[in-house]
């Protein structure tokens, strides 16, 4: 094929991620796994959520890498509302202003997607599935492909097309590596389109970072698969009375922990709100500072998973949380809130088995008491059946790892995807 022009790049990747955390991590992480082909790509968000990607993603360092280009498009102001606690429902809705304001996206997109393929033989937009609108002037650019990306679980996106089909679920416990089965469902019930299954996408060895967090040198002292690291995302915030009782739950539990005790992020994370959490939990660190600790701030969550001293991880059930526990062979205790973490609990507890629960879905909209809590710790971090659970996941943790290496599945998944988005290009 002609290669138009001398200093053209053949293909170019373009990178539009939803701003919010779990999902701009996700396609952050999957920039540097495209560069490694040596293919030039481009993340495309606004000026502060292109600073939360790069700020926040832990175990390498997007400022080093040269063939990732940020590029900070405009919005108007938004709303920045905080999170409110006693809201019945566990959806963020307070960052709808964000996501309203980021469908403004659209035309500068354009225009970016325009420059770049005057520049490129082929550009390749992977897009957020919540992003399709402010792509969609693509249609006009002869040289652009796009491919959607579904930031959930293979798993929950199947239930997603079964549930509208009206169809009951029978389980499989027989997931391959991770959720092949579900990816083979998939693709039928979409009448054979083609689906890749890439991941995981955070690195999985060598976890490291500037400057260590101090949760890290206190992990450092405990022993082995001691402690339970808790911590709900960033989109959770928890009403007053359910700190509460996770607290004493912790406390009564007898084990070390590290809890994450930050509210959901706001829309735009950069403006700082209240910390609520002071007047609720008083005493509450001094009673149990020789056995947990509390951290306020940004928690480097991969390197605590990837910590020897970590064997169990309470979580909302995020997918990139269960993706991360999962690599690292971390039992989950789960405690879902909503949108697909429902799902990604039954995939966790009833399918993979690695994992138990600690809130229940039918009982939803009712107060997790402190003794459910206890026992749950308990039952992950100090009993024959937490154990087995253990061993399973360090197993299926190294067969996801196993995945990513030569002749493994999931690299062999990106290595497709890769030979599609460059084929013909010389
Ligand atoms: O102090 C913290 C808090 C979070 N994280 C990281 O933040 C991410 C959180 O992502 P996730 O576990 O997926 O949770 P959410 O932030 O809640 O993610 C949203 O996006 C996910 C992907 O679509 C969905 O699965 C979730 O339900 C949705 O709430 C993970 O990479 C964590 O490692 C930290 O590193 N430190």
């Amino acid at each position: 094929m002609a290669n138009n022009g001398l200093n053209k790049k053949k293909v170019v990747v373009v990178m539009v991620p939803f701003p919010a955390q779990g999902h701009l991590n996700q396609l952050l992480h999957l920039s540097r796994l495209i560069i490694a082909y040596n293919i030039p790509v481009h993340f495309a968000c606004t000026a502060t959520h292109n600073r939360q990607a790069m700020l926040r993603v832990h175990g390498w360092d997007p400022n080093l890498v040269s063939n990732i280009h940020f590029h900070d498009l405009k919005i108007p102001p938004f709303l920045n509302p905080p999170p409110n606690p006693n809201s019945p429902s566990k959806f963020p809705s307070h960052l709808q202003p964000l996501f309203n304001a980021s469908l403004h996206l659209r035309d500068p997109m354009a225009s970016l997607l325009r420059e770049l393929s005057s520049r490129a033989t082929r550009i390749i937009i992977i897009n957020d599935s919540m992003m399709a609108s402010v792509v969609q002037d693509l249609i006009t650019i002869p040289n652009a492909e796009s491919y959607t990306f579904h930031s959930v679980s293979a798993f929950t996106y199947f239930l997603y097309l079964w549930e509208a089909m009206g169809k009951p679920l029978e389980l499989e416990p027989n997931a391959k590596v991770i959720e092949g089965t579900y990816m083979d469902i998939m693709e039928s019930l979409e009448g054979g389109k083609k689906h890749w299954a890439i991941g995981p996408f955070n690195p999985v060895r060598n976890i490291g970072s500037n400057g260590r967090h101090k949760c890290l040198e206190w992990l450092d002292k405990e022993a082995p698969n001691s402690v339970i690291y808790v911590s709900f995302g960033t989109t959770t915030a928890m009403e007053d009375m359910q700190m509460k009782e996770l607290a004493i739950g912790l406390e009564k539990s007898g084990q070390k922990f590290i809890w994450v005790l930050r509210d959901a992020d706001k829309g735009d994370v950069f403006i700082n709100g209240e910390l609520r959490k002071d007047e609720i939990l008083k005493g509450f660190e001094e009673r149990v500072k020789n056995r947990g600790m509390v951290v306020k701030d940004w928690a480097p969550q991969l390197e605590i998973l990837s910590h020897p001293s970590t064997g169990g991880f309470m979580s909302h059930c995020g997918w990139n949380s269960c993706m991360e526990s999962i690599t690292m062979g971390v039992p989950l205790a789960a405690w879902p809130m909503a949108s697909d973490q429902p799902r990604n609990t039954v995939l966790i507890t009833k399918l993979l088995k690695v994992g138990i629960v600690v809130k229940n879905w039918s009982r939803r909209d009712e107060l997790v008491p402190s003794s459910t809590i206890e026992k749950a710790v308990k039952l992950l971090m100090a009993s024959k059946e937490g154990d087995e659970i253990r061993k399973r996941t360090v197993d299926l943790g190294g067969a996801v790892r196993q995945s990513i290496e030569k002749g493994g599945v999931s690299l062999m998944e990106l290595d497709s995807f890769i030979d599609h988005i460059t084929r013909d290009i010389f």
